[in-house]
């Protein structure tokens, strides 16, 4: 998760005002005392970092919470409003009006930027968008070579020369080249060697005047902390169509300083970078990532990764609803099972759903396609009262269906079992926390109040 530590610090100074008794100015202070330390030490700046405690505290010991509201509650609320204000306040999505949408990226060398190049092809093409990427390295032949590499399985055609040396004649005829092919989104990829802001954004000049691009992403480095800062505020300046993916959220101690730097900039945050592989790009809302990152959950964030699977998958409301609340028959886990493979690592999934907070089970809900293609064959074997209610699979019928289906009794206990800790653990979940949490996406459900 991004910014796990600065998560926890957070979420155990919120837990001293879920657990107390009373909400008096003492506890106030306490916990505004932990949330700057806590934001310190993931490198915010500290005049940030102050401004930001005063005003919690200020809200906290003077606003009086609306009727329906417990004290605790309210002051959980105002943290989390003070921290989304402090992040960019709205999310501001990415848009993809016109066809082909041109988009140029810059940053540092190192700052990630092929790789985020990368993902963010892989994000569109997910959304339904043709891409085409353009290589304009003219440093680093090796560039091109990487670039091509990441996207091939997903056949994401890349424009490169590496032999070329003029950067901006490779991205007029990059641009030139996909718009024949009638591609929704071309994204531009630029040289990472400068040293400096000033020699990158010369670049990004150049070609943007050669290009006229809709917009202008810079990629940052987000283990280089508040330092971040003048990055963004620099390329702010000198580009009205700028927006900034911030990168290697994972496991960065100086994370929170370096989106918080960039907010303060005003320059909008449209994604992160939360790992290495090409599916690890997030688009940023800062809501929902405070939400996270306080371990409120994320049923937002959940109900719009259902939402893209349902594109890919046609899942129906329904199961939605039933996966949510945990009431599924066998036909509903090997749907369910079945839409996790394309999801990716479960757990990224389970760290969504409000009340898990941070200990999260093993991925024991994940299986291989082998596994799952046993259970078809199981499953076809069972009755269909069966399939609806596992509950009457008694050690005769194990027997038979696993005679039936050509598998074994172990097999057949396997997938049962399965189903059951499956159930289980979607019913533990629904009555501990899910209640609360779906009255309103805004509640408080990790914190147990
Ligand atoms: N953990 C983590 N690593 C990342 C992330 N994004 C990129 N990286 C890694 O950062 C390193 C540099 O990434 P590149 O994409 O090669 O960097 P670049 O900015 O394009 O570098 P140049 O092409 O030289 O300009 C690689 O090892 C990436 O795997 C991220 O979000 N998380």
């Amino acid at each position: 998760m991004a910014l796990e530590k600065l998560g926890k610090a957070l979420n155990s100074a919120l837990r001293k005002l879920a657990r107390s008794s009373t909400v008096d100015e003492a506890l106030i202070k306490e916990v505004v005392r932990d949330i700057q330390r806590a934001l310190i030490q993931s490198d915010v700046n500290v005049r940030l970092v102050l401004q930001l405690t005063k005003r919690i505290q200020e809200r906290a010991l003077n606003e009086k919470p609306p009727a329906g509201v417990s004290p605790k509650e309210h002051v959980i609320k105002i943290v989390y409003e003070e921290l989304t204000n402090f992040l960019g306040r709205e999310a501001v999505p990415l848009e993809i009006k016109e066809k082909p949408t041109v988009l140029l990226a810059v940053g540092i060398q190192g700052s990630g930027k092929t790789t985020t190049i990368a993902k963010l092809a892989r994000h569109l093409q997910k959304r339904g968008y043709k891409v085409g990427l353009v290589c304009t390295d003219t440093w680093r032949p090796g560039a091109y070579y990487q670039l091509k590499q990441l996207v091939e399985p997903f056949k994401i055609e890349v424009f490169g020369d590496p032999e070329e040396k003029d950067a901006v004649k490779l991205a007029r005829e990059g641009v030139a080249y996909f718009k024949e092919r009638g591609v929704d989104v071309i994204i531009v990829d630029t040289a990472g060697r400068h040293k400096e802001e000033s020699g990158l954004i010369e670049e990004m000049k150049q070609i943007s005047g050669a290009i006229n691009p809709h917009e202008v992403i810079l990629v940052i480095d987000g283990t280089i902390g508040q330092q971040a800062y003048n990055q963004a505020l620099a390329f702010k300046e000198a580009t009205p169509i700028g927006s900034i993916i911030v990168t290697k959220l994972d496991g960065s101690a100086k994370g929170g300083g370096a989106l918080s730097a960039v907010a303060a900039t005003g320059a909008p945050i449209k994604f992160i970078g939360v790992g290495e592989r090409v599916e690890d790009l997030e688009p940023f809302d800062p809501k929902r990532f405070v939400s996270r990152l306080l371990g409120l959950g994320d049923i937002e964030g959940l109900l719009e990764k259902f939402e893209e699977l349902q594109r890919e998958q046609e899942l129906k409301e329904e199961d939605v609803e039933k996966f949510l609340k945990g009431k599924f028959n066998l036909k509903d886990m090997y749907a369910q099972l079945e839409a996790m493979q394309k999801m990716g690592p479960l757990k990224q999934i389970l760290q969504m759903i409000p009340g898990l907070g941070y200990s999260l089970p093993d991925d024991a809900v994940k299986v291989g396609e082998e596994k799952l293609r046993r259970y078809r064959i199981i499953m076809d074997s069972m009755t269909e009262e069966e399939l609806e209610n596992p509950d009457l699979i008694n050690y005769s019928r194990i027997k038979r269906i696993a005679r039936g289906s050509g598998t074994s009794t172990k097999e057949v206990r396997e997938l049962l079992a399965q189903y059951n800790q499956m159930r289980k653990m979607f019913k533990s979940l629904d009555k501990r926390k899910l209640a609360k949490m779906a009255k309103k996406f805004g509640g408080f459900g990790g914190l147990g109040i």
